[in-house]
């Protein structure tokens, strides 16, 4: 019998893999995408609990900034399934019975960068000296941010003389929740990247996107398309052994193997490093990954009978839980209960606790913004912590980042570890899906990014 073979395959259905198989199919491409799970997301995945009967997944929140996976979502017909937000809102505890102090974020008429100057200047969570502070250090990323990775962020704190207030009400819930790594672990040039896309550039870059329905079903619609257009998706097959044979790549999976001219390898760098060749070329490549760490992420699912909050979204200020966003309210799922879910970026500490311990705090703690967790009842819970969702943007990485292109002819890495120019996100996956995509065709799919307006505009160096 003879083995189908392929233009390309691409292994993995994560945002990488997606994007390069989308890309390859619309070029006219005969492509193939192997997955070894049932759904297609990678980390970006939901899934059905089946103790609590409910499909979960762990929050994904998207910026304006990121042109390539909304290009993507747009060429699936699912962008109009991302709720965008252009107000942030930040909660201090309200302590002794009061309140919880609340600070709004919103762009207004000013000019990027001053759009959201009015609400800073006012922003009840900093004092005067905060703000001076945070002012001097964004005039670092006005034009740009470094291009050399070396310097940490933990150091350009205090090299710009941050207060330790400007530190915990906005340094840290913007760039742990971003990088999601402690400061040490960032790079001063990922931590400006933020700002600078995000926060200086334009206010359409500080959007904040959020899918508004389960992350498989969303990505699911990509996939759709892809297929639509001409790819073939096997799901629930493992790559398991990958040989150059002649000009061609031969593929083996659990189920049978393939033949393709190309692959693009878009897994998590921990499978890559098995399955590339055992030869001198291989060697040195899992010597860099070896440089890759990965963080974790936990997550805290409440179900309550009825809602704490107006709010769909909050960022919670000086406590272990950083952001909640009430997936009910942003899917706007009918029915009368809340579905709230609390993140806890770089979670390392709550990966050695229980989950009683991890429910216990995280209640403990919204109650001190939401009083309402008290009475109102709480009909079910879960706790999901994912050990290896993103890697960490250390200073010093970039060097480690390997292109998409290989030493072996037709083989192609993609994923968000690989050198994308962009740290562990969705935005990271399809570029260095696009970018993959790009190597193996000859042409340029990558999007490019959005312009820098108003002051910034005058004086970006991009
Ligand atoms: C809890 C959590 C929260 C996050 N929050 C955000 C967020 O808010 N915003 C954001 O932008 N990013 C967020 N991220 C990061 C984001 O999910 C990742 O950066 C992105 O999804 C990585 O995509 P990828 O395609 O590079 O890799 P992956 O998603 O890991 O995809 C790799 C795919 O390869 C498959 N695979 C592996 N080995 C094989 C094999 N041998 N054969 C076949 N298939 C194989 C895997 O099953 C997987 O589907 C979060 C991640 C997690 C885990």
């Amino acid at each position: 019998m003879s083995v189908p073979h392929f233009d390309a395959v691409v292994v993995g259905a994560g945002l990488a893999g997606l994007a390069a198989a989308s890309a390859l199919s619309s070029a006219g491409g005969k492509v193939l995408v192997l997955e070894r799970k049932p759904f297609v997301g990678g980390r970006a995945y939901s899934y059905e609990h089946p103790a609590l009967h409910e499909e979960i997944d762990c929050q994904h929140v998207l910026l304006g900034c990121c042109t390539n996976l909304v290009h993507l979502c747009e060429q699936a017909g699912v962008a109009d399934r991302i709720r965008w937000y252009d107000e942030l809102t930040f909660l201090e505890p309200g302590l002794d019975g009061k309140a919880a102090q609340r600070t709004s974020l919103k762009p207004r008429i000013l000019p990027a960068p001053l759009h959201t100057s009015f609400d800073f200047l006012r922003a009840p969570m900093l004092g005067l000296a905060d703000k001076v502070g945070i002012a001097r250090g964004l005039m670092d990323f006005m034009r740009g941010y470094p291009a050399g990775d070396s310097e940490s962020f933990a150091t350009w704190l205090k090299r710009t003389r941050q207060t330790p207030r400007a530190i915990k009400h906005l340094w840290e819930p913007v760039i742990v929740g971003a990088l999601n790594d402690g400061f040490e672990n960032c790079s001063t040039k990922y931590a400006g990247q933020v700002f600078h896309e995000s926060f200086l550039k334009s206010a359409q870059g500080g959007r904040l996107g959020i899918p508004a329905m389960p992350l498989s079903q969303f990505y699911g619609y990509v996939a759709e398309e892809t297929v639509r257009q001409g790819a073939e998706l096997r799901l629930s097959q493992s790559v398991t052994g990958l040989a150059r044979e002649g000009d061609v790549w031969s593929i083996a999976t659990s189920e049978g193997s393939f033949t393709g001219d190309n692959v693009v390898l878009a897994v998590p760098f921990q499978q890559a490093a098995a399955l590339l060749p055992m030869d001198a070329a291989g060697t040195a490549l899992r010597e860099q990954f070896s440089k890759l760490q990965n963080a974790p992420i936990t997550t805290v699912h409440l179900w309550f009978e009825r809602e704490i909050t107006e709010l769909d979204h909050a960022a919670l200020l000086d406590t272990g839980i950083q952001w909640i966003f009430q997936k009910s309210r942003i899917r706007k799922t009918p029915g009368q209960g809340s579905y709230c879910e609390l993140t806890i970026s770089a979670s390392f500490a709550e990966l050695h606790q229980t989950r009683e311990e991890i429910l216990g705090n995280a209640l403990r703690e919204l109650a001190m913004f939401f009083p309402k967790v008290r009475e109102v009842k709480l009909v079910k819970s879960g706790i999901l912590k994912e050990a290896r969702a993103t890697f960490s943007v250390t200073p010093g990485l970039d060097a480690s980042r390997p292109t998409q292109t290989t030493a072996w002819p037709g083989l192609f890495l993609a994923g968000d570890w690989t050198e994308t120019g962009w740290p562990s996100t969705m935005e990271g996956a399809v570029r260095g899906g696009y970018l993959a995509a790009g190597a193996v065709a000859g042409t340029k799919f990558l999007r490019p990014d959005l312009p820098a307006t108003g002051l910034t505009g005058l004086i970006a160096r991009s």
